[in-house]
């Protein structure tokens, strides 16, 4: 029931009210655009895509965003959301007529084009959901120590094909991570290995250095470490020379059933981008809500 230009009658300059938000913030700091793609996914894996990832925790309710897998979500994608909703809001027309949820889509493709990702058009027409608890993050989002069985069967709870996620998989091509979240693969790794066996070990050793042990736990690292500010199909030719920095990253070159894949995007950019692009529309379109089941927030992190 997503469909473009949902906005065309109701607010037709949304996109590029939206964009030009974006664009600003991306100006100010390139956090922006990780921060923005990772919400947006971590909205969609929990409820479907319906900004309830952004509501505030309010008195009796702890709300998903104090999930311990959503603690380190960056405030800049946030930030994005709210700003983006007020200058929306700003424009008499459009006053109370475009949900977050669909704000947060469209974010979501401006950074990547800003970032030199594939530019889609965007299916909009999702309300904002009615509830947003921490308990029901529990177990719907993938663990950085995930194998591809994992990985694989989380993504089809959502619709999404091992494809689509070996493709979604590519945003760590931006963006950072704190140290706790690799650590096991650098230092005590298995009774065998100290490290990881199918970690790089120049890499592994640059991240020792970056990450020593009983490191500041607010340190965090570049997850590509090759073009960290470009999305970009590197992602894929780093797994290539066990450069992936999570086990949910290198499996995807280590098991023999997306290999394939790997290999091929590594090789066209081309490629990738259309299948990016394929995943990503399908990733908006997961657990929708329409009718009575949400509505279109006045405030993004409060509920009307
Ligand atoms: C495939 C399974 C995935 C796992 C296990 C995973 C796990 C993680 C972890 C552990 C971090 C680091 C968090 C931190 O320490 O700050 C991270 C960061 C990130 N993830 Fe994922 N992720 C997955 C898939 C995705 C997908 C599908 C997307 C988006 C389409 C995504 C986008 C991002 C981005 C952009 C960041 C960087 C955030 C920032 O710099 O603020 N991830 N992910
Ligand atoms: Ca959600």
């Amino acid at each position: 029931q997503l469909r473009r230009n949902y906005y065309a009658k109701t607010c037709p300059s949304v996109e590029s009210i939206v964009r030009n938000v974006v664009t600003q913030k991306f100006r100010q700091t390139f956090v922006t655009v990780p921060a923005t793609i990772r919400l947006f996914f971590h909205d969609c894996f929990v409820q479907g895509c319906d900004a309830s990832v952004v509501i505030q925790s309010s008195g009796s309710n702890k709300a998903e965003k104090d999930h311990p897998d959503n603690l380190s979500l960056a405030g800049d994608g946030f930030d994005t959301v709210i700003k983006a909703k007020q200058a929306v809001d700003a424009v008499p027309g459009c006053r109370n007529k475009v949900s977050c949820a669909d704000i947060l889509a469209m974010a979501t493709r401006d950074v990547i084009a800003l970032s030199g990702g594939p530019s889609y058009a965007v299916e909009l027409g999702r309300l904002d959901g009615l509830s947003s608890t921490a308990a029901s993050v529990n177990g719907k989002l993938p663990q950085p120590s995930f194998d591809l069985n994992q990985l694989n069967s989380m993504f089809a709870a959502n619709g999404l094909s091992q494809p689509d996620m070996i493709a979604l998989s590519a945003a760590h091509s931006v963006g950072f991570s704190h140290c706790s979240k690799f650590s096991n693969r650098i230092y005590n790794f298995s009774r065998q290995n100290p490290v990881d066996p199918t970690l790089n070990p120049a890499y592994a050793t640059q991240l020792q250095q970056m990450c020593p042990r009983n490191v500041d736990p607010l340190i965090a690292v570049n997850m590509d470490p090759n073009t960290p500010k470009t999305f970009d199909n590197v992602y894929f030719k780093n797994l290539q020379q066990g450069k992936g920095l999570f086990t949910s990253d290198q499996v995807l070159f280590t098991d023999q059933r997306s290999k394939p894949l790997v290999n091929a995007w590594a090789t066209s950019s081309n490629a990738f981008n259309n299948a990016f692009v394929t995943a990503i529309t399908k990733l908006g379109r997961v657990g929708v809500k329409t009718g009575r089941d949400g509505n279109i927030r006045i405030r993004c992190d409060t509920f009307n």
